[in-house]
């Protein structure tokens, strides 16, 4: 077994694009971890849509060797996704590591989330190997950028590193330093296995196989193990390495990161931050910080036609194989048919799923508006979580409403700070809490803020408000009484589910209104009249009336502006033209996107 002190594990705390994978992909080559003919670009973005995106998903772990000063060392290097919708499998990722390069691009400096991510760092005591990233850049700021990290950790200007992990410049001095200041793990093989799940992979002909750092004991092939969360127990077929291909070995040991491979049937049984032990002797406690996670977003999904929905469900129960942070339950919707009620880490999240199932199984889905989970304490005294519009209960059943708050944190050029300030406070009910400077013309604003604020259209809001500058990160904080309300749409009288919507109290009056004027665009003439009226607060707060009939009038009724989202539906083309029947109005689907566009324009 490798002796600790020879090895190091280490993780990358860097902003989305700041290079983190490139320098992984310079360091592989340094070290000859890969052969050269199979060294592609990028080579630990596995996943075909974060090749395209350039973005990290899935954490994908590494182990390269290193000769320094006449000894071998072993780095495992845990490369980990940058989006604040994944950060739980980031503080992960850190839980099962000594050291963290903190990496910043010297063409952007320190962002919202390296600052999130570096204090979480500090907090988990892992020792900080600081560099500059793109110093071949013409715009490189080197000097401000250190400045920047300087102000973030405190640290000496000589300790911190500068980098092109582009040209490979400085690149083996990040390694050195990995060696010299990052602490060797430590454990016990003597004691019983505790092993922490930091990832977990669906693979389709061997199960789930689980990404590990072992910190006491070890495991081998033929072992029984303990999943501590849930209790259930699976025989160990394979424990490997990853170089980074998978590698099998003998065993696992203490400090070692790995993979274990032990028939489980999806990773929602193996879930990031849970312990695994032995099951004939097992630890007494778990390791700290395993929660479960909870979706923040939610949207209903519909295959748009009755023919799509099985293969829609079947594609789902894929997904999720692979994606334990996917929820998703069975729905219905008058208007829409049989569909899923989905529940994501946040919108990125949700982008990506839908984008899987369009590229990975081929099948083009309608998403409903995205809302929040919103807690009701009912006139009863009891209390519900709801994340569907549709299922929001009676007014008169409701005593009150409480809607989950983050805590919104901005870094920005000092020149926006201005704009910033006024689209949160102003239009998005936020509370500024705090400003700090964070470098010379850098401002980190923190908003506390209702998380249905900003999941919709904040971060686009926000990049245009800043020419792209700007970068934001968010906690969740807790749920706070809220006078939010329901706005029901009746359609001939009859009210439609999916076109409900919640909103704040004061933004009810406008967004009804929208919504019933562009229904009243949207859905065809009828022989008859339509009224279409907008309901909260027990009364009809606005309507709209779509004449009766004239003959020539039908042929231009369809057309209507096609949606990029109704473009992707393409492939579904009957599914386009089908109209719901609605107490004896005819529904295009279009009209159902309505909210979703809506929503986008509350701002
Ligand atoms: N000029 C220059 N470009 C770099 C350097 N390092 C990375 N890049 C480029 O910056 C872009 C983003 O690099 P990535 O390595 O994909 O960034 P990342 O941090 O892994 O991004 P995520 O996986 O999304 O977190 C790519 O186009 C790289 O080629 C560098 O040192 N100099």
């Amino acid at each position: 077994m490798k002796d600790v002190n020879l090895i190091r594990n280490i993780c990358i705390i860097a902003h989305i694009d700041h290079g983190k994978t490139t320098l992984v992909d310079r360091i592989l080559e340094l070290t000859k971890s890969v052969d050269p003919r199979q060294m592609h670009e990028q080579f630990l973005d596995q996943m075909d849509i974060e090749r395209e995106r350039g973005i990290t998903i899935k954490a994908q772990p590494v182990k390269i060797l290193y000769q320094y000063k006449e000894k071998e060392y072993e780095i495992n290097i845990i490369d980990t996704p940058g989006h604040v919708d994944f950060s739980y499998e980031v503080s992960r990722s850190m839980a099962a590591c000594e050291g963290a390069i903190l990496l910043v691009d010297a063409s952007q400096g320190v962002e919202a989330q390296t600052v999130a991510h570096t204090y979480l760092a500090i907090e988990n005591d892992l020792d900080l190997v600081a560099a500059v990233n793109k110093i071949d850049l013409p715009n490189a700021n080197v000097d401000e950028t250190c400045n920047e990290i300087i102000d973030l950790i405190g640290i000496d200007s000589s300790d911190i590193l500068k980098v092109s992990a582009k040209t490979g410049q400085g690149v083996e001095n990040i390694l050195n330093a990995i060696i010299e200041k990052v602490k060797p793990p430590k454990g016990d093989v003597k004691k019983p296995l505790k092993a922490l799940i930091f990832d977990a992979k669906y693979d389709k002909y061997r199960g789930v196989i689980v990404y590990v750092r072992i910190f006491d004991g070890s495991v081998k092939k033929g072992d029984e193990i303990l999943v501590m969360s849930t209790g259930d127990k699976y025989e160990v077929i394979e424990t490997g390495i990853f170089t980074p291909l998978m590698k099998p070995t003998e065993e696992l040991g203490p400090g070692e990161v790995g993979y274990i491979i032990a028939g489980i049937k999806e990773v929602g049984h193996a879930k990031v931050g849970d312990t695994i032990t032995n099951a004939a002797f097992p630890s007494d406690s778990p390791l700290p910080g395993y929660k479960e996670i909870k979706p923040m977003v939610y949207a209903s999904m519909f295959s748009g036609l009755p023919e799509y929905y099985e293969e829609l469900k079947k594609s789902l129960e894929k997904l999720k194989l692979n994606d334990w942070a996917l929820f998703f339950e069975p729905t219905h919707s008058p208007a829409l048919g049989f569909g899923f009620r989905c529940g994501f880490l946040g919108l990125l999240h949700m982008d990506i799923v839908r984008e899987r199932l369009e590229r990975e199984y081929e099948i083009a889905v309608i998403l409903t508006a995205p809302n929040v989970e919103y807690k009701i304490l009912l006139s009863n005294g009891n209390e519900m979580f709801v994340n569907d519009p549709a299922k929001f209960p009676d007014e008169d059943e409701i005593q009150k409403i409480y809607e989950p708050f983050v805590k919104l944190s901005i870094i920005t050029p000092s020149d926006y700070v201005g704009d910033i300030f006024t689209n949160l406070q102003n239009e998005r009910r936020a509370n500024l809490l705090h400003t700090e400077n964070a470098g010379k013309n850098r401002v980190i604003m923190y908003f506390k803020v209702p998380l249905a604020e900003i999941i919709t259209d904040f971060f686009d809001r926000l990049k245009a408000i800043s020419h792209g500058y700007a970068s934001m990160d968010y906690e969740f904080l807790g749920y706070e009484e809220s006078d939010v309300v329901k706005i029901s749409i009746l359609i001939n009288k009859e009210p439609v589910d999916a076109l409900s919507t919640i909103v704040h109290k004061s933004k009810a009056y406008i967004v009804a209104k929208k919504l019933v004027d562009k229904l009243s665009e949207l859905i065809p003439r009828h022989q008859f009249e339509i009224p279409i009226q907008a309901k909260a607060y027990g009364r009809i707060i606005a309507r709209a009336d779509i004449k009766a009939l004239r003959k020539d009038v039908l042929a231009k009724c369809y057309g209507g502006d096609v949606t990029r989202k109704m473009k992707l539906l393409e492939k579904q083309k009957e599914g386009k033209k089908k109209l719901r029947e609605i107490g004896q109005v005819s529904i295009p689907q279009e009209a159902f996107l309505a909210v979703l566009r809506i929503d986008e324009e509350k701002h």
